[in-house]
């Protein structure tokens, strides 16, 4: 097998052009069990996201997890689906699609894509199309505000593995996190605050939960700055809404095996919620910039069923960024800010082109 991937031959005179690539996490192609096999697979088999020894790890999934998980969550996905497709995929591209126009409003000329880390469209499969088009800047930038090495640095892996294997390697950029900015939190209050207009301000006796995606305790012993971001987050959004420390509570969903995962958990405490005689739960989930089966499924409609079966009496998930035009605005900053330097606003003078290329013929380089 060649080591590199093909290249076309270099030509003179190629204008260089820059990409931005969001990067979400990856869906299955469709609801149904087969699909669902072939993405958890994937998944699943990355080191950085399950860290059990090889081995061991091998056989649960392959003998377990693989024969049981995929008919489950088909179902919970079939419940979640839209007629374009997964959630997490049809509001990437929406993103995608809504930040090209805000870059492009601000004199920018770059391509703006997506691509899913697992599933389709794959990063190589991105990579190599932008390459192929003559990108030779490339900005990813992982859908995630807080850094987990399950999650940002998996990108930042897959990003690597292809420069590996690529000859003529464009420039490369990453955004490691943007947990803390401004623009971001400010957009997320504000979808809190348009949530009680319509549902009215909260009681006494009423709660917000700022519930995120948890990970094993283990990562936070092992150097994961994770857990820290999603409390800075989830303080700063409360201190934006005048939230006393009472009033809210920081949480962490979608527990996965039989380890001690980040606490405290969302289920358990939306339980204990009802139990307590706490009258009205408000639920959001910075930690996902896009609505998916983890926001949609397991807190809007399993969240639910917890806290109004323990004895709550109104519960309401306020739904993620998604297509937010604060939100974009602010994504558009953040992705402005990491492309400083790269000329992306100057203008391509074909002139200077040409001169470069004949000057190359000149001095007898091929063109
Ligand atoms: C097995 C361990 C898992 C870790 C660690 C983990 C971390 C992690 N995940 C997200 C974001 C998402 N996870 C989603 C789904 C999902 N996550 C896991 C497991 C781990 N996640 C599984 C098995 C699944 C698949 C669904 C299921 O079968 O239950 C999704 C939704 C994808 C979708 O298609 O809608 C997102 C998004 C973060 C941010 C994170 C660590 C911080
Ligand atoms: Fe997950
Ligand atoms: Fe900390």
């Amino acid at each position: 097998m060649p080591r590199f991937l093909p290249e076309l031959p270099h030509k003179h005179g190629t204008p260089a052009t820059t990409a931005v690539v969001l990067v979400n996490l990856g869906t299955p192609d469709a609801p149904d069990a087969p699909s669902l096999k072939r993405y958890l697979r994937q998944f699943l088999s990355d080191p950085r996201v399950v860290e059990i020894p090889r081995p061991i790890w091998w056989l649960i999934l392959h003998g377990i997890i693989l024969n049981i998980r995929p008919k489950k969550s088909a179902a919970k996905y079939a419940s979640v689906w839209m007629p374009e497709g997964s959630p997490l995929r049809v509001h990437t591209e929406r993103q995608a699609k809504l930040l090209a126009g805000y870059l492009g409003e601000q004199g920018h000329h770059l391509t703006v894509t997506w691509a899913m880390r697992y599933g389709s469209p794959s990063m190589p499969e991105v990579l190599a199309r932008l390459k192929a088009n003559g990108a030779t800047r490339i900005l990813i930038v992982p859908m995630y505000p807080q850094y987990a090495a399950s999650t940002t640095a998996t990108v930042v892996d897959e990003a690597c593995r292809w420069l590996l294997q690529t000859r003529n390697q464009p420039e490369m950029r990453f955004i490691r996190n943007f947990h803390d900015d401004p623009g971001y939190v400010a957009a997320l209050e504000k979808t809190v605050r348009q949530h009680w207009q319509s549902h009215g301000q909260l009681t006494a006796n009423d709660r917000l939960i700022i519930s995120f995606h948890g990970l094993p305790k283990r990562s936070l012993d092992l150097g994961d700055p994770y857990f820290c971001e999603c409390q800075k987050t989830g303080r700063l959004l409360a201190e934006r809404l005048n939230l006393q420390p009472e009033q809210y509570k920081i949480c962490f969903q979608s527990r996965f095996g039989k380890a001690e995962w980040l606490q405290p958990y969302t289920a358990p405490t939306l339980h204990a919620l009802g139990k307590e005689g706490i009258g009205r739960v408000d639920i959001i989930c910075p930690g996902f910039v896009a609505d998916c089966l983890e926001t949609l499924e397991e807190i809007a409609q399993e969240g639910r069923d917890d806290f109004l079966a323990a004895g709550g009496k109104e519960y309401h998930y306020i739904p993620a960024l998604n297509e937010d035009n604060r939100w974009l605005h602010a994504l558009t900053h953040i992705v402005e800010r990491h492309l400083a330097g790269w000329p992306s606003k100057a203008a391509i003078d074909p002139k200077a082109q040409e001169t470069t290329a004949g000057l190359a013929m000149k001095l007898g380089a091929h063109a």
